[in-house]
């Protein structure tokens, strides 16, 4: 098995499960005691460690080689900035980084606020513009702020839309699409190279023939 000897970080939570199904159809080792609270999990020949992290920590454990190999998603990679590979788009996770607000509404601030949990994507969005902005970072629950008077736009992820419809808000730009991305770190590329492309090509090929998930 030349995938031997691989730590992989996955991103936990929504695009957990569609990695897992990517990985079973390449025929990837998968970890087992998934259903524990484990936090490492090993594939039963022992070829692949996996660390199970929270998605915006994935480029994080990358970055510093103690995983060689992460997946998350576009929105996570470009808010940390971090020196990475990025090898593969797996095609799931899609959305859009947009910006929304309540619609048609007037600027009553002398410096427009924006909310988001992205801080880096929305002030690199408004100065490329020329649009000078005050960015307020939230956790989450990012579409509250402009309903309560903090900022008057977001800048957040947008998937199917209902978040915004459901609480009165409306997309106004669209800033980049979203979907889950295979990193490396850069030191591992080179000295684990055999089992990186073994990793990515199986992989790529199973997003080719895009026939995984249903
Ligand atoms: N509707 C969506 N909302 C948020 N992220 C989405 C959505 N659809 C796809 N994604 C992608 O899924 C990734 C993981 O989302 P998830 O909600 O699990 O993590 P998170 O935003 O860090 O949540 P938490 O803070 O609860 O851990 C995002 O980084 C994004 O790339
Ligand atoms: O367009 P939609 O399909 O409605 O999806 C978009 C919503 O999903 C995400 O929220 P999440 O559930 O991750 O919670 P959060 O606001 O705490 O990040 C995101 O932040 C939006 O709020």
């Amino acid at each position: 098995m030349t995938i031997q000897g691989l730590t992989v970080a996955l991103s936990k939570g929504r695009i957990m499960d569609e990695t897992l199904k990517l990985m079973a159809a390449a025929g990837m080792p998968l970890p087992e005691e998934l259903d524990s609270r484990k936090l490492i999990l090993r594939s039963p020949g022992g070829e692949v460690d996996f660390i199970l992290a929270k998605p915006v920590d994935v480029p994080t454990y990358v970055e510093y080689g103690v995983a060689d190999v992460g997946i998350a998603g576009k929105d996570v990679l470009v808010e940390a900035g971090r020196d990475l590979y990025e090898l593969l788009d797996l095609g799931i996770g899609k959305c859009k980084m947009s910006v929304a607000g309540l619609p048609e509404q007037q600027s009553h601030y002398s410096m427009p606020r924006v909310a988001s949990k992205y801080p880096r994507i929305a002030t690199e969005y408004f100065r490329s513009r020329g649009q000078q902005v005050e960015v307020i970072f939230l956790n989450g629950s990012v579409e509250l702020a402009p309903l309560i008077g903090l900022a008057e736009r977001i800048v957040d992820v947008v998937e199917t839309g209902r978040t915004l419809r459901e609480n009165g808000l409306v997309v106004q730009e669209d800033i980049m699409d979203i979907s889950t991305r295979v990193v490396a770190n850069r030191m591992s590329f080179r000295l684990k190279s055999t089992a990186i492309d073994e990793f990515v090509g199986r992989m790529r090929a199973v997003v080719e023939k895009g026939e995984v998930l249903r």
